[in-house]
């Protein structure tokens, strides 16, 4: 193991730690899992890979993080320090360093796979990243398919390859075709089939150029798909036009929103009948929310939880009865007691713009001028002036800031598109009628 492995070991929590040496086991090969790894990334068109890096992105805030990093320090690096004799320079160990230390480790890691956790590639960190448009795919070289891969039906597509049809004409499902990367010059050109060295052999990891790069062109890979939120917090920076970009609201807005209308007690009962019919927020109990997508359109689970918020009284008693029976284990003597919107969803019966009464739409406007409060009394007018006037080398911390901002409140401004369009009529009595009859009407 190379000195600064070892140093980088000694500074990894202990869940990271082990991952790091088996990670480095080999000259320099980085190892795929020998036994029954399921790849989350890539889809059943390549179940033939059995390694894949991809960049963890769970939301955490930084503040989270801060403590967890300090709890990591104190656990493992502090009684180092402060154990007689100590070989190691506290100025090289302390909290800042630490910090500093793990940034890089973690703007630079993968995680691999289940069996090998997270990892330091050689090489693979060597490229920037640019959203659905890589030059080069890792992925692993080997014809080798688990049982997991074979059998598992569930497992994700993959949405990080940019051109999929090129790299499933690269891959096609007899790995010995592969072509391997062919960079000469800088141009993908010469053919030198490295798939050779290492054909069927699982613990190979193949850089593949997906498409062909000029020389002195910059060479981009794919971290993951994420919006500038996350790239920001896991790699420091962000993209303009990022259609992975999302914006979140959090529950405890629109419990504030629904409670500047009604009692807190209509408040929670509403929020205990969302939830007894199955729905949650993305996130824990703790810090629940909910996602509006780079179009503008708020996840269901939302828009079903403001639709319970504003039922009239008579129709919610209906429906905590119906749920109620339902519980109970007894047939529902009436199944239209159940609201009919919300069971057609659930259903997937219907599109849930069923869901967006005026009402709806009306509350949904509320929370995009709550939401848009949290960026203070500059306009997104301003935050472009001052956009264009950073330098986003000079004061990158100022740029990146700006353009998840701005990105943000573009997407409130089609949310509140979204909101204004034209919405189903619905009175709640005989709404499944009114649903196949498509009544709309211009607000
Ligand atoms: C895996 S490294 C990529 C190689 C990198 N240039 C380096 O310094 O090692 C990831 C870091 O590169 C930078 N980076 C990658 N892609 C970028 C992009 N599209 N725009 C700005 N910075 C980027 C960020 O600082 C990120 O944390």
């Amino acid at each position: 193991m190379p000195v600064w492995a070892a140093i980088w070991d000694l500074q990894l929590p202990s869940c990271m730690r082990g991952v790091w040496v088996k990670n480095l086991l080999g000259q320099g090969t980085f190892r795929s899992c020998p036994n029954k790894s399921v790849c989350h990334w890539f889809g059943p068109s390549m179940k033939s890979m059995s390694f894949c890096v991809e960049p963890n992105f769970i939301r955490q805030t930084v503040k989270e993080d801060k403590v967890l990093i300090c709890e990591d320090w104190k656990e493992n690096i502090f009684p180092l320090l402060d154990s007689a004799p100590s070989r190691l320079n506290p100025t090289f160990f302390g909290i800042e360093q630490y910090f500093a230390a793990k940034s890089l480790i973690s703007s630079r890691g993968f995680e691999i796979d289940d069996y090998h956790g997270f990892g330091m590639v050689p090489l693979a960190d060597l490229f920037n990243h640019k959203t659905g448009a890589e030059d080069v795919h890792f992925t692993a070289s080997s014809n080798y398919v688990s049982d997991d891969d074979a059998d598992d039906n569930n497992i994700n597509n993959d949405e990080s390859i940019a051109d999929e049809e090129t790299l499933a004409e690269k891959l096609s499902t007899d790995t010995t075709d592969v072509d391997a990367p062919q960079v000469e010059n800088g141009n993908a050109s010469d053919t030198e089939c490295l798939s050779d060295m290492g054909d069927g052999d699982p613990s190979l990891l193949e850089m593949i150029v997906v498409k062909d790069v000029s020389s002195g062109e910059e060479v981009f890979n794919t971290y993951g798909l994420m919006g500038n939120a996350a790239l920001l917090h896991r790699y420091g920076f962000t993209e303009q036009d990022n259609p992975y970009d999302i914006v979140n609201i959090d529950l405890e807005m629109v419990l504030q929103w629904c409670s500047s209308l009604f009692t807190d007690r209509h408040s929670r009962s509403r929020v205990s009948i969302w939830r007894r019919l199955g729905y949650s927020g993305c996130g824990d109990k703790n810090s629940e929310y909910f996602e509006i997508s780079f179009e503008g359109e708020p996840q269901t689970e939302l828009i079903v939880l403001l639709y319970v918020m504003l039922l009239p009284d008579n129709a919610y008693h209906k429906l905590d009865l119906s749920l109620s029976v339902a519980g109970s284990g007894h047939e529902s003597s009436d199944a239209n007691l159940l609201d009919d919107n919300i069971f057609a969803i659930k259903s997937c019966n219907v599109s849930k713009k069923s869901l967006l009464t005026k009402k709806v739409c009306d509350g949904f406007l509320a929370l995009v001028n709550m939401r848009e409060c949290l960026y203070g009394s500059e306009s997104i007018e301003d935050d472009i002036v001052r956009l264009g006037n950073c330098s986003s080398v000079r004061e990158r911390k100022l740029y990146h800031s700006l353009v998840l901002q701005i990105c943000e409140r573009r997407i409130l401004q089609r949310l509140r598109d979204f909101a204004s369009e034209p919405f189903e009529t619905n009175n709640h009595g005989s709404s499944r009628k009114k649903l196949k009859k498509s009544t709309k009407r211009k607000r």
